[in-house]
This record gives structure tokens, C-alpha cells and sequence, in this order.
């Protein structure tokens, strides 16, 4: 076990505290001192100093903090690295959390941050009916987040019936946070997507005479007072919206229900991002569940026993004669154009737009057509990339133009069984996949230190990463030397989507084998991926590394040449996205260099690269560092 020493020192939770990182990189064996300097150069994110992005709204507390008093720290604490390579991004969010904290929250010791919103509204109760009983205002507010739809919308449909019920219309806001993008690592084709989205919602909410406002809000931490301030403008006493799970935008609503019952406005958050609402599900001994399995099946059963959960939430009415000409002046809001950091050029726009139609409609095709007539093969084929065979409807899940409860009551309702379970084989596949979805969510809101940069266990914080960026460099851009890696990640970088078995295939292998830190993948998919979605994307990191919620185990080590013979066997999927490799025929274009003859030939004038790392020292090496890092004693 490595020597401990006393630390005596008060770390303010937002301090970047540059000297206590040197001080205890100090402890640190040589080579890693030595190392962290070119590492820290490669990986430190770079801001370009004309973005909108100020200092201050750096987010000081809220993601937890540190808050170190006289504790324990052992020699070894590879994760505060962390700060060097630039993981956390300082600008918005505090060092990564002590092992410490995070078991209090095991412990519930520190109240979640769903735990404090919900404290709040019982709290603020009495006020907040108070409000709904007094005057009616001119109308009711639906804040659009993460919903940009009208239909199956579970905010929106309660804000029409308050509407109705107190004789006024109904506005839509919808704010674009340029911090909350960037500190999310929303990417430019993520946003893009949104902003596309958001122009079709507003012609969808103006044939029911519903304006949709819309403004940029620069500072993320001024947007709760900001809508309020919108409320009282507009003399309204009720703001509906959809609840988001991540601890920032819990917190946020905790403080928009607080401050709204002190100004007269009563802030009503909604469940209806996840099918069955986070914190409904509990093992025998009252536990949230950590593994998959039994968690589905008692997600099932409770959707069998609350079959509501699932009904279509009605459309809201169309606003009142005579509401058009009230709120005349926020009818034609022009939809803002995306912060420079995450703008595209003209081809990439046209490109996505192309390949991603915005908007429910376009989801609504998407999913009836899966339903129609790819469902029945779904099991069996959906692990094979070049069959594109799966809905394709992960990025309206992320953008909310689709709710996962529209998809699977669209799904209940084409199975033999009308349930979610027997009949079709590929409906029960599918509606398992949307599933996970939820269990993700649930996973979230129960441990909510994974968003902030910890790994579910977080014992493995102490495994000692490389942070190459020769390796890492080679990675994103697809130049690794194995084929379907390397096909997989052109693939994300051209199209902004990766299949569900390549993403696991790319994460193991930035995490095994060139055990690289995890979170470099995690950040780069967030970065990339058009349906980028912090839970589903930490869940499939911390799936695939074996850091996160019910894990393959360390030990097993996906063999991407094995991957690639069974998932694309006829090497379709890498031909289409490895030019080099297109002119090899048979088996050879799995692994060019190693069966020689025609395949190497090709691939070595091509400049296929030759691989990175070698595959059994790789995994050797991996084995060796995971179980190392697990004998460790945690910091
Ligand atoms: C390392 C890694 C990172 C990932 N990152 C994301 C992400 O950022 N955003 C995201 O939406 N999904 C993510 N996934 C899950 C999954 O890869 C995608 O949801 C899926 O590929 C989307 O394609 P589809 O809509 O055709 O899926 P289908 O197979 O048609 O599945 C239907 C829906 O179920 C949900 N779903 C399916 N598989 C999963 C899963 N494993 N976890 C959670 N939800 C699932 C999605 O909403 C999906 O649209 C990740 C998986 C891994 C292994």
C-alpha cells in the first residue's frame, strides 16, 4: 500500500489550485511528473477568445466540489490528473470529486440533487398553491428544453389544460444557452439538429395560435431569473416544463421553483423524459437497482401495473381568439444562429440536414417506418453495422422531437401481445434497447456524482491511464491500424452516428487497449455524436471500460479483429468507410498486415497505417494496469 500522508489544507471549491496539483503530482512517482507536462500541452481544451463564453459564470458549486478537510491522501491519486490533461472543464464545473464524497452520496449522507428539488417543492407547497388558486394571469408559460415537439408532450399537455381551465392561452419559450452547450459538450451537429427542430416546433405551435419566444441567454446561471422576469412581463402565474436529470439542470429547477414561489410564480417541473419516472423502481431492500436485468423486469412490471405511464398525452388546444393579437409581438421570433464554437460550414450543414431530417414529423416517419418493416428482423440483425437495421431514432430520443414513451407504446401496440413483453421477438428486443435508455437515467439521478466525472465504481479511479496523444490522435481520426475501429470512427466523424456495437468496439478499445482515460472517449463522442446524451454515452463508457453501472468485467477484452470478422464479415462496413482497404477481397481486410499476400500489398500502398498497439501485449498490459489499479487503496 503507497505511504499516506496528512494534508491540512482547505481547498475553496472552485479554486483551479494550481499549487495543491503540483504539490501532490510532487508525491507522485518521477515518470509521471515527467510526463504530465507534454500530456498536459496535447489534451488542455483550448477557448477561442472571441466565443460569448465569459468567466464569470463559471459554475463555482453545485457539481458537488471539493471539499477536502485534513484528509487522507494517499501518494497515488492518478485522478488528479485530471486537471492537467483537461478533463474538467475548470471554466464551468470544479475538480473532480474525492472517492470520499462519492460514498456519502453511497452512504445518503448528501442529499441528491432530485432529492433537494423534490424537498423544495413540498416545501414550497402552500405558496405555490396559493398562486395557482389567485388570479389566472394572461397566460401559462411552457418552457421547451429537451421536447421540442408538440405532440405526447407531458409539460406542454398540462400547460393547455391550466390554460383552458383558467380561460387564457398558452407561450412557448424556448432559450438557447451557449454555456449550457458548451459546458455539456453539446456537438455542432447536435445543435444544429436542435436549432432545425426549434424552427419546426414554432411553425407546429402557430397553427395552434401558440407563439414560441426565443432568446440567447449568454450566462446559463442568469436563465432561471431571466424566465421568471418573462413571466412577470407577460403577467404569467405558471411555467411548466420537462424535467432534465443532470444534477445542473436539477439544480437549476430546484432554484426556478424556489425563487418563483418567492416572486408569485408557481414552477411546475414534469416527469417525461423517461418512461417510467426515475426513483419509481426499487429492488427488494428498497435499493435503486444497479444491474440491468432485474431492473427491466421490474421496469415491465410496474408499466404492466401503471399501463397509463404509457398513454399518449393530449395535444394542447389551440390558444383562445383574440390571444394572437395580445402577444402579437413574440409571433415572429427568428431562430437564433448557433454560437460561433459550434456554427458548421455550408457543406456540413447540408450534409446533416440530409442525413438527419429535424423535427417530430421526421421522427414519427422514422420510427412508424422501423415498426413497418424492420422490427421483425431487429434481433437478429441489429448487431450488424453494414445492415442498418436499427430505427435510427436515437437522436430525436436526445433532442425530445420523440418521446421514449411514444416509442414504446408505438412499439406495445404493433406486438402480437399488446404488451411489452411475448409476442414479436424483435419488438421485445427493441423496446429492451429504449429501455436502457431509462436505466441509465435512473442510474443518474441515484448516483449523481457520474456526471461529475467519476466512473460508477468509482475504485477504479485509480487505474493508471495513459494519456498518449499520439494514440489519441490516431483514434479520433480512424488511423489506428485496426480496420473496423477505424472504420467506425471516419464513420462518427462524417455522419455524426456510430452503431451501438461499433461504439462499444471503439470504447473498449480506447479504453484497453490503448488504455487511454475513458473520459477522453466519452468527451469525444459527447463532441461528435449528433444524439449525443450524457447518460446513454457514460453508460456505454462505463459498459465498455468496465468503470461504470453493471459492466462487462475488466478482464474481458473485446478482440477487435475477432469483433470484425463476426459483426462485418464481409468487411462491407469497413470497405464503405476505409478506402484504403477497398480492394482487398475475402477475410484480409479485417487485419491487412497480418495476412499478408495481396491484402498487405494493398494496404501498404494505400498508407494504411499499421497498428497502433499490438493486440495481446495490449491486452496484457491492460490486465495487468485494471488489476493493479484495483489493489490500490482509493484516494
Ligand atoms: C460507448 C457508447 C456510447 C453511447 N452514447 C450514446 C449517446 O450519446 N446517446 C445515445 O442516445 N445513445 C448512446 N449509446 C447507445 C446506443 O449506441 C445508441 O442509442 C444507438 O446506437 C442509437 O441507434 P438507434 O436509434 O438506431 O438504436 P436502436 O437499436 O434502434 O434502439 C432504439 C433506441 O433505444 C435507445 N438505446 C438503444 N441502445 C441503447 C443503449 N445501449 N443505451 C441507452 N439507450 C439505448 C436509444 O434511444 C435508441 O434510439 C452509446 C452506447 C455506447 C456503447
Amino acid at each position: 500500500m503507497p505511504p499516506k500522508r496528512k494534508v491540512s489544507s482547505r481547498i475553496p471549491a472552485n479554486a483551479a489550485s494550481a499549487a495543491a496539483y503540483t504539490d501532490r503530482a510532487g508525491d507522485a512517482p518521477n515518470r509521471r511528473s515527467k510526463r504530465s507536462k507534454p500530456v498536459a500541452k496535447a489534451f488542455t481544451k483550448t477557448t477561442d477568445p472571441k466565443d460569448e463564453i465569459k468567466d464569470d459564470a463559471i459554475v463555482t458549486q453545485g457539481r458537488g466540489g471539493v471539499e477536502h478537510q485534513d484528509e487522507e491522501v494517499p501518494s497515488f491519486d492518478h485522478s488528479r490528473l485530471e486537471d492537467k490533461v483537461g478533463i474538467v472543464d475548470r471554466r464551468f464545473y470544479p475538480a473532480e470529486m474525492s472517492n470520499e464524497r462519492c460514498a456519502l452520496y453511497n452512504a445518503n449522507e448528501i442529499p441528491r440533487p432530485m432529492e433537494i428539488l423534490n424537498a423544495t417543492l413540498a416545501s414550497t407547497k402552500a405558496a405555490r398553491e396559493k398562486i395557482h388558486k389567485g388570479e389566472a394571469g394572461q397566460a401559462v408559460m411552457h418552457w421547451f428544453k429537451r421536447d421540442v415537439r408538440v405532440r405526447d408532450n407531458t409539460a406542454l399537455s398540462r400547460a393547455s389544460a391550466l390554460a383552458k381551465e383558467k380561460g387564457v392561452g398558452v407561450v412557448g419559450v424556448w432559450i438557447m444557452s451557449p454555456q449550457d452547450w458548451e459546458a455539456h459538450l453539446v456537438s455542432p451537429a447536435k445543435c444544429d439538429f436542435e436549432l432545425r427542430s426549434v424552427a419546426l416546433l414554432q411553425k407546429e405551435l402557430a397553427e395552434l395560435d401558440i407563439p414560441l419566444y426565443m432568446e440567447t441567454v449568454i450566462s446559463r446561471k442568469n436563465l432561471p431569473q431571466r424566465l421568471l422576469d418573462l413571466a412577470k412581463e407577460w403577467e404569467i402565474k405558471t411555467i411548466f416544463c420537462n424535467l432534465e436529470y443532470e444534477p445542473d439542470e436539477l439544480r437549476r429547477e430546484e432554484r426556478l421553483v424556489r425563487l418563483g414561489a418567492e416572486q408569485g410564480i408557481n414552477f411546475e417541473p414534469c416527469h417525461d423524459d423517461c418512461v417510467v419516472p426515475p426513483g419509481s423502481l426499487k429492488t427488494g431492500a428498497g435499493r435503486q437497482y444497479a444491474v440491468y436485468s432485474p431492473w427491466y423486469r421490474a421496469w415491465v412490471a410496474h408499466l404492466h401495473a401503471n399501463p397509463h405511464l404509457l398513454d399518449e398525452r393530449p395535444m394542447p388546444e389551440k390558444n383562445p381568439p383574440g390571444f394572437v393579437e395580445k402577444f402579437r409581438t413574440i409571433f415572429d421570433c427568428d431562430v437564433p444562429p448557433a454560437p460561433k464554437s459550434k456554427a458548421l460550414d455550408a457543406e456540413q450543414t447540408e450534409r446533416f440536414s440530409r442525413l438527419w431530417p429535424a423535427g417530430e414529423a421526421a421522427a414519427l416517419d422514422r420510427v412508424s417506418l422501423f415498426l413497418t418493416e424492420k422490427v421483425g428482423g431487429y434481433t437478429a440483425t441489429r448487431n450488424f453495422p453494414a445492415k442498418k437495421s436499427t430505427a435510427s431514432v436515437s437522436v430525436h430520443h436526445a433532442a425530445g422531437t420523440l418521446a421514449a414513451r411514444t416509442s414504446v407504446r408505438m412499439a406495445r401496440d404493433v406486438n402480437s401481445t399488446k404488451k411489452l413483453d411475448g409476442g414479436i421477438e424483435g419488438v421485445k428486443g427493441w423496446i429492451g434497447e429504449v429501455a436502457w435508455r431509462d436505466f441509465y437515467r435512473h442510474v443518474l439521478v441515484n448516483w449523481p456524482y457520474i456526471c461529475m466525472n467519476k466512473p460508477f465504481k468509482f475504485e477504479y479511479t485509480n487505474i493508471e491511464w495513459e494519456y498518449n496523444n499520439k494514440h489519441f490522435r490516431a483514434w479520433t481520426e480512424g488511423r489506428t491500424g485496426y480496420p473496423i475501429v477505424d472504420a467506425a470512427m471516419r464513420c462518427l466523424n462524417s455522419t455524426a452516428y456510430m452503431h451501438n456495437r461499433l461504439r462499444m468496439i471503439t470504447a473498449s478499445f480506447l479504453a484497453k487497449h490503448l488504455l487511454l482515460d475513458w473520459r477522453l472517449g466519452e468527451q469525444y463522442f459527447m463532441t461528435h455524436l449528433i444524439d449525443g446524451d450524457f447518460a446513454s454515452n457514460n453508460g456505454g463508457w462505463g459498459f465498455s471500460s468496465s468503470t461504470g453501472v453493471d459492466p462487462q468485467p475488466y478482464f474481458r477484452v473485446f478482440n477487435p479483429w475477432l469483433q470484425s470478422e463476426k459483426f462485418d464479415a464481409d468487411g462491407e462496413f469497413i470497405r464503405a468507410w476505409v478506402p484504403e482497404l477497398r480492394r482487398i477481397e475475402g477475410a484480409g481486410v479485417h487485419n491487412p498486415y497480418a495476412k499478408g499476400g495481396d491484402a498487405e500489398k494493398i494496404a501498404k500502398k494505400e498508407g494504411y497505417p499499421k497498428v497502433v498497439v499490438e493486440h495481446r501485449s495490449a491486452r496484457d498490459r491492460c490486465l495487468e494496469r485494471y488489476k493493479a489499479g484495483l489493489g490500490r487503496e482509493t484516494a
